[in-house]
């Protein structure tokens, strides 16, 4: 019988820990565990958990007065203290890559690494994880070896993203299959202009999209109007996002929007850092090899490191350094 891929388990006390050390540091860590996983990922804590089933205090404020713009602004969706403690977990806990690729721009052959730190769970609506962490198909829960899975393994949402993905659910009426996590370290990490429309993500699709850390402006500007007759260019739109703040944009809001976090400079460049996570539902295949080819990669896995207060590539073996 094959061994078990996906293990939520009690994770070892680490061996090099110190007999001094107290009891609340020896205490066994519940963990998410997957092969495609560099290293098991923690629950949130009982009393996380219980913060979060508490969000939000209050509705979302919808802002459709801009055309075609559709969002519901929870300002904020999580308390202060929730919302920091949410950052220092998955800054320290879950995997980062800084992933490089390269595309042609105007013509020409251009190298991109990528401005911020990326992470990426989930599978989309056509398979589901069987209890070996391995894709099965959605309806007849037969195994799926497509080329799409190939290259990067799909990987389940760990247990700690699970809960808040659970709660955004329930709060918005939305339902989600991915999870994408961007770290911008400081002001001079960013992501430009774009719009998340793509066909693997359907007509008009909801995207929950929460910010824990820094302030960073988020800036929305209507797509180019195709014929002067389209009326005059709609102004750009500033939100200081700031922590425990979640917007959903739905609606027509991708298909006519760009959005982006710009760079900062100056003295607002070291920041301490901004967590964005967002949850959305991919519909086909390409969804999944799209999304861990742009937020996964090839290189190299990066974890936090809390003394040097870094990324700092992690290395199976060296987990107890
Ligand atoms: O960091 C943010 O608020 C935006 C991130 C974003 O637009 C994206 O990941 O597609
Ligand atoms: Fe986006």
């Amino acid at each position: 019988m094959s061994q078990k891929r996906t293990l939520d388990s009690f994770f070892q006390p680490q061996s090099k820990r110190k007999k001094d050390e107290s009891d609340a540091a020896a205490k066994p860590i519940k963990t998410t565990q997957h092969n495609d996983y560099p290293f098991p990922i923690p629950y949130f804590s009982e009393s996380l958990v219980q913060d979060i089933s508490e969000c939000p205090r209050k509705a979302g404020k919808p802002m459709n007065n801009e055309p075609d713009l559709d969002l519901l602004y929870f300002q904020p969706f999580t308390t202060a203290s929730l919302a920091k403690a949410l950052f220092t977990f998955l800054r320290a806990e879950l995997p980062f890559y800084r992933v490089e690729y390269n595309i042609k721009r105007a013509g020409i052959d251009t190298h991109i690494i990528t401005p911020r730190w990326t992470t990426v769970f989930g599978l989309d609506d056509t398979c589901r994880f069987d209890d070996e962490g391995l894709p099965v198909d959605a309806t007849t829960g037969v195994r799926v070896d497509d080329k799409r899975y190939k290259k990067y393994h799909p990987r389940p949402i760990p247990d700690c993203l699970a809960s808040l993905q659970r709660r955004t659910e329930d709060a918005t009426g939305c339902k989600f299959n991915f999870c994408l996590v961007n770290y911008y370290a400081s002001g001079t990490d960013s992501i430009s202009y774009h719009s998340d429309d793509e066909r693997f993500l359907g007509q008009d699709p909801a995207i929950a999209s929460f910010s824990l850390g820094a302030q960073r402006d988020f800036l929305l500007k209507h797509k180019p109007q195709t014929s002067l007759t389209d009326g005059p260019p709609a102004k750009t739109l500033k939100l200081p996002l700031g922590s425990g703040d979640m917007i959903l944009m739905k609606g027509k809001t991708q298909s006519n929007w760009l959005h982006s976090i710009p760079k900062r400079t100056g003295k607002n460049v070291e920041d301490g850092g901004r967590i964005n996570i967002t949850f959305r539902k991919a519909i086909t295949r390409e969804g999944t090899e799209n999304y861990y080819n742009y937020n996964v990669g090839v290189g190299t896995v990066y974890k936090w490191d809390s003394i040097a207060r870094e990324m700092k590539p992690w290395k199976r073996g060296n987990e107890n350094a």
